[in-house]
């Protein structure tokens, strides 16, 4: 006789841009070590798709809308020796609400389709110094003045 098997609802969504998918490294848990969408336990009273996009969210900061999600499989493992069984539904979303992450390394930064003040104070970012500065602009591409300024304090008046 087969012993009865706790059911575990799970979520699994891939974003996926063109011919691009992200995926997130686990770092801890269950699967640590593999490269997988993102997702995992739905709550008692939640929807799986309120359940999939906030686990999105929850792991990568990413949020998509309820809309955009398109549910593509219904999926049941079994590991032996275990009494649980995992429901893993799986989705795929085209789909970034409003800003796509994406992560560059510092000395290959997009200068040329950033802001134009950025060049000017990202050394003192990426250094970690605290500064104070003002921008004056011509035209969303153009500065006409600026300063910047190290402080040792915030909150010192300037
Ligand atoms: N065999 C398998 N193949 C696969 O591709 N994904 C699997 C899988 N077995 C589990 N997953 C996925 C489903 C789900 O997204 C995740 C497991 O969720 P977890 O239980 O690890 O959830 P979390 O650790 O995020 O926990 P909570 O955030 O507390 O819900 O791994």
């Amino acid at each position: 006789m087969t012993a009865e098997l706790t059911r575990r609802v799970l979520t699994l969504l891939f974003v996926r841009e063109g011919d691009r998918l992200l995926l997130g490294y686990k770092k801890n848990g269950f699967g640590k070590g593999k490269w997988n969408g993102f997702g995992g336990k739905v709550k008692d009273g939640e929807t799986v798709e309120a359940a999939a996009i906030r686990e999105l969210e929850e792991e990568s900061g990413v949020i998509v809308s309820y809309t955009s999600l398109k549910k593509l499989a219904k999926m049941e493992m079994e590991f032996e020796g275990w009494n649980e069984l995992l429901e893993i539904h799986l989705f795929t979303t085209h789909t970034f609400c409003e800003m796509r992450p994406k992560w560059f390394h510092i000395t290959d930064l997009p200068f040329s389709e950033m802001w134009a003040d950025d060049s000017h104070w990202f050394p003192f970012l990426l250094a970690e110094k605290k500064f104070i500065a003002k921008f004056q602009f011509r035209d969303m591409e153009t500065i006409s003045s600026f300063f910047i300024k190290l402080v040792d304090d915030l909150n010192a008046p300037s």
